[in-house]
């Protein structure tokens, strides 16, 4: 028998560790992988919501976060934080999800000491350097050091092989996320005592009607419509809101200064907005599902919802899924305050313009991309010739730079 093969999961936020709890859970349910998780400490509180709702340990905590940080002291701790544990683990592989600071200074650090490093959700580009920013650097930066490419999308995959990544080292598995959404979807249709307790903390939330009142579900707290963007989003609640005062607007809003601030000067004490605070992911796709409409800046939000058959307007001007816009589950309005109104309103009093976009194809996968993951990892180490050949995980081109 051989020995288990050591993972270490690097992750930092609340998206991530949606992303990778179903990972997780199929690499700890292998008898292949032992898996040790390391949070990094982006974000505390609604990291734990979702460590919490997909009961998964968490080994360690970086604990790099510190008021007034810069990006460059971010990435500088993550390093060094980062590099201990290499050091103390020695894991054969690592793996990190996405484009935060997490992913870039994990792929670096892995680099440094020849560890293969996989990427869950690899490939997803604007083609904008500076939008979002900083994420579209770091996934970009991240891309040649990685050995393991986890392609949600052919897209994704199509745009790492512009960037010259081999072929043989890019899996499309479908994204994660749906597979996070399938689990928790079916958590709750199967037991009566979780669904009662959602029911009990959304009523005292919103009130005993909830699941009936029609809902349009918001999140909006991208850096990039820091400022202007978030005043265009509120404005356009607040519109929609008087127009449609039989609708109820719940905006779960997020603790950052520079979102909540703005929301509650615009929103506060509308009588059918409700501002409630950033919910556990069971309350939430609980939300989602029983919502008529999403609004969002959110990449993961825009990826679940048309799973659950919602209509998505995307308060971007850019997105790095074109593939929802493609099929018609989503709409780029950008944060622009008439663009929001006019499609939202139309969704609302059109039932055929809905109809089109609640019943499009949602494009992100089948919810059993972590099983692929985990299988190609098993491959990997099994010395597929495909992936040995660039072995420890480099590209040809790079270790040619490392000799
Ligand atoms: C540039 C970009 O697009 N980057 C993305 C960004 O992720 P994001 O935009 O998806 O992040 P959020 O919106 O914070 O999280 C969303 C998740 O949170 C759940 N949720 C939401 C509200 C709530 O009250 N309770 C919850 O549970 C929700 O269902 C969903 O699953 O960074 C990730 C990491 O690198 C990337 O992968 C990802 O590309």
């Amino acid at each position: 028998m051989t020995a288990k093969r050591n993972i270490l999961v690097f992750m930092g936020t609340r998206p991530e560790a949606v992303k990778l709890a179903p990972v997780v859970a199929a690499l700890r349910g292998s008898r292949d992988f032992h898996c040790t998780v390391v949070a990094t400490g982006q974000h505390k509180e609604m990291f734990r919501q979702v460590a919490d709702t997909f009961g998964f340990a968490v080994d360690a905590d970086l604990d790099v976060m510190r008021p007034n940080q810069t990006l460059a002291g971010l990435t500088a701790r993550l390093l060094h934080g980062i590099d201990g544990w290499l050091e103390t683990a020695q894991p054969d592989m690592a793996l990190v999800q996405g484009d935060t600071t997490t992913v870039l200074a994990a792929s670096l650090a892995c680099f440094y000491r020849r560890i293969p490093i996989g990427h869950v959700e690899a490939g997803l580009r604007t083609g904008n350097i500076w939008s979002p920013f900083p994420e579209e650097a770091n996934r970009k930066l991240a891309t040649p050091l990685v050995a393991l490419h986890f392609a949600p999308t052919e897209g994704a995959r199509d745009a790492l092989l512009r960037e010259a990544v081999p072929e043989e080292i890019i899996s499309v598995t479908g994204n994660t996320v749906i597979d996070a959404l399938r689990i928790e979807v079916a958590r709750q249709a199967a037991d009566p005592a979780i669904r009662a307790c959602i029911d009990n903390e959304l009523s005292q939330l919103l009130g005993a009607d909830w699941a009936r009142v029609p809902t349009v579900l918001i999140t909006g707290h991208r850096r990039e419509n820091f400022g202007d963007g978030i005043e265009q989003i509120c404005r356009a609640i607040a519109i929609l809101a008087e127009r449609f005062p039989d609708h109820r607007f719940v905006y779960p809003v997020h603790p950052n200064p520079n979102v909540l601030t703005h929301v509650n000067r615009l929103l506060g004490g509308l009588p059918n907005v409700r501002l409630i605070a950033p919910q556990g992911y069971r309350n939430f796709v609980a939300l989602m599902a029983r919502s008529k409409l999403v609004l969002t800046d959110s990449g993961g939000v825009q990826e679940e919802a048309p799973s659950l058959g919602k209509p998505v307007l995307v308060m971007r001007d850019t997105t790095e899924r074109p593939e929802g816009v493609t099929a018609g589950t989503a709409l780029l309005t950008g944060p622009n305050a008439p663009a929001i109104v006019e499609h939202a309103v139309r969704l609302l009093t059109d039932e055929t313009a809905y109809r089109l976009m609640a019943t499009a194809r949602n494009p992100y996968g089948d919810g059993h991309a972590a099983e692929q993951i985990v299988e190609r990892m098993r491959r990997y180490f099994a010395g597929d010739a495909a992936t040995s050949a660039t072995s420890p995980g480099l590209q040809p081109a790079l270790m040619e730079l490392v000799k």
